[in-house]
């Protein structure tokens, strides 16, 4: 696994535990944790020993967003031509959008624990994930529109089908604070904790029950939600039709029936 400047990983049963690590600057994400969060979803998702990927951060916040020095530099450029910049910085807002991709992308369930400030870019990367859990003082902010800007990292796309669109909407246009439990209400945390301990514990449990299944059939299932969304049902039955006569006739099959027959809890490879 390769070094890692910005995040904090380990990895224990299964599970691996990825904190994003600049908490004295709030886990605001620098260039240097943009390409570390690309390639560090990238190889958890070809790491055999993870099966699921719990998300937090490290101190006081969650994330704060895009570093504003990144943010500020965004616009610099080599090139003369007003076309070549233009083509520059949309390759530069792709290759940022690249890193929360991953997350979504990773074959493996990966859950947020959020505590503190979830802010900007923070809502862009808890879009990606699979399922969300919180503190109760946790705040999620769509902070661009106070910048002036739209946010283009994925909230616009993927918030909106996580939670109702109205409610999306309200936070997109006026940047107001959620807390963490009006977030659980509007179904944007699956759950809230009175403690950040109390979260991770739970959260721990989870992650250990994903953990316990079939491997392949817990990455065939987030691959299929994953097209669902994006897809009409007939689409998605279709495709499923053809994965699960790619996928079906696995060892993990056999195994979950010998140990129902042998009443035993099935252990897979
Ligand atoms: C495409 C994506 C776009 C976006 O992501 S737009 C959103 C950009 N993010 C923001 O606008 C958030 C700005 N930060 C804040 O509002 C506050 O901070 C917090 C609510 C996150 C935390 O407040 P508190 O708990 O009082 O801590 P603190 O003393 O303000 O922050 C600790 C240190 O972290 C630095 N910091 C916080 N956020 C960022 C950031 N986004 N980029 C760079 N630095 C940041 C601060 O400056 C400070 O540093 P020092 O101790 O040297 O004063």
């Amino acid at each position: 696994m390769t070094t890692l400047e910005t995040f904090d990983l380990r990895i224990e049963d299964s599970i691996a535990w990825v904190y994003f690590n600049r908490p004295e600057r709030a886990n605001a994400l620098n260039q240097k944790a943009w390409d570390e969060m690309k390639v560090l979803f990238e190889e958890l998702d070809d790491n055999n020993d993870v099966r699921v990927i719990i998300l937090s951060g490290h101190g006081k916040h969650f994330c704060a967003g895009i570093d504003l020095e990144l943010l500020m530099n965004v616009a610099q450029f080599s090139q003369p031509c007003e076309g070549r910049k233009r083509e520059q910085l949309r390759k530069k807002i792709l290759a940022l959008q690249a890193p929360i991709n991953a997350i979504e992308q990773c074959s493996k369930p990966v859950i947020a624990a959020i505590k503190g400030g979830c802010i900007g870019g923070g809502v862009d990367i808890i879009s990606a994930c699979d399922m969300r859990y919180c503190t109760d003082d946790a705040y999620f902010t769509i902070k661009e529109i106070d910048m002036g800007m739209v946010a283009d990292l994925g909230t616009l796309q993927r918030l909106p089908k996580i939670i109702p669109p109205g409610i999306a909407r309200e936070m997109a246009y006026t940047g107001r604070n959620v807390t963490g439990l009006e977030a659980e209400r509007i179904g944007l945390v699956n759950r809230t904790f009175a403690s950040a301990e109390e979260m991770y514990t739970e959260v721990m449990k989870v992650a250990q029950q994903i953990a316990s299944k079939s491997p392949l059939s817990i990455r065939g299932t987030k691959a299929i939600l994953n097209h669902s969304r994006d897809h009409s049902v007939a689409d998605g039955l279709d495709y499923m039709a053809t994965w699960n006569a790619a996928m079906l006739l696995s060892d993990d099959l056999m195994e979950a029936f010998q140990a129902k027959m042998q009443k035993r809890p099935a252990v897979y490879k």
